[in-house]
């Protein structure tokens, strides 16, 4: 069915929404798993590896822990697909590495490109909040399979420098970094989650479910949001352009 928005700024979740939650799963995971181990003993000095690795072991409730068991957290959150968010600093320190040396190419369903650049030439901002880190957000954009799409987006946030996606004040964070704060009616949020839907329109903003046969939250629906099955199902105007 086809949505039409008065807005300003669409806001986009990428896995489930933007691209598959398989490619992640299956393309990304293993190849942070597989390094995780080589990273905590070769960059555990690094500023951000050390941040995250106290933030681990203080999830953990393991003040002593060692990188091995480090390692055994951070896997055991991989196998239960639960974001973390050092765990998601981590894997977007190897995933950085990976997209830059050309091991990686991101992926977007067939929808998402042709949208995303027909609502920037129209002037509607865009913006990604994933629970994927800002430099593996930067990575993904830079490095998809039609090139750099960087340029196309102008903000990226993350469970760090927003807060946890199903919280509506992490939206009112990004509405305020948006100068959006008073006029929150003016974005729009596409993802694949009923939660962080509920919790934008808290904080009121336009939603759209994005519902794609084969992603984890299809059977269960977007609830009483509004829903598009792809992207060229949802029209965008501005009126105060
Ligand atoms: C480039 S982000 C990689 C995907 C990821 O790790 C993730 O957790 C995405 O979650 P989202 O909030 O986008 O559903
Ligand atoms: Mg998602």
């Amino acid at each position: 069915m086809s949505q039409v928005f008065d807005i300003d700024s669409v806001v986009l979740d990428i896995e489930g929404t933007t691209s598959a939650t398989g490619f992640v799963v299956d393309v990304l995971y293993p190849y942070s798993r597989s390094r995780f181990g080589a990273l905590l003993a070769e960059r555990g000095g690094d500023p951000e590896v050390v941040r995250a690795v106290a933030q681990v072991r203080e999830l953990i409730a393991e003040p002593d822990a060692d990188d091995a068991r480090v390692e055994k957290a951070l896997n055991a959150w991989l196998d239960e697909d639960r974001k973390a968010t050092p765990l998601k600093t981590l894997q977007g320190l190897i995933w950085s590495e990976g997209f830059a040396r050309g091991d990686l190419v991101s992926h977007f369903y067939d929808d998402v490109l042709p949208a995303l650049r027909a609502w920037h030439a129209a002037g509607v901002r865009l913006h990604v909040y994933s629970s994927g880190s800002v430099a593996a957000q930067r990575a993904w954009f830079r490095s998809s399979p039609e090139g750099d799409l960087l340029p196309l987006v102008e903000g990226l946030y993350d469970t760090e420098n927003a807060g946890p996606k199903q919280e509506a004040d992490s939206y009112r964070t990004i509405a305020t970094a948006l100068g959006l704060a008073a006029t929150p009616e003016r974005v729009l949020f596409l993802s694949d989650r009923p939660g962080e839907l509920d919790a934008a329109r808290a904080a009121g903003w336009h939603t759209v479910g994005v519902r794609r046969p084969g992603e984890p939250y299809y059977e269960q629906g977007v609830g009483d949001h509004a829903q598009a099955g792809a992207f060229d199902e949802i029209t965008i105007m501005r009126s105060t352009a």
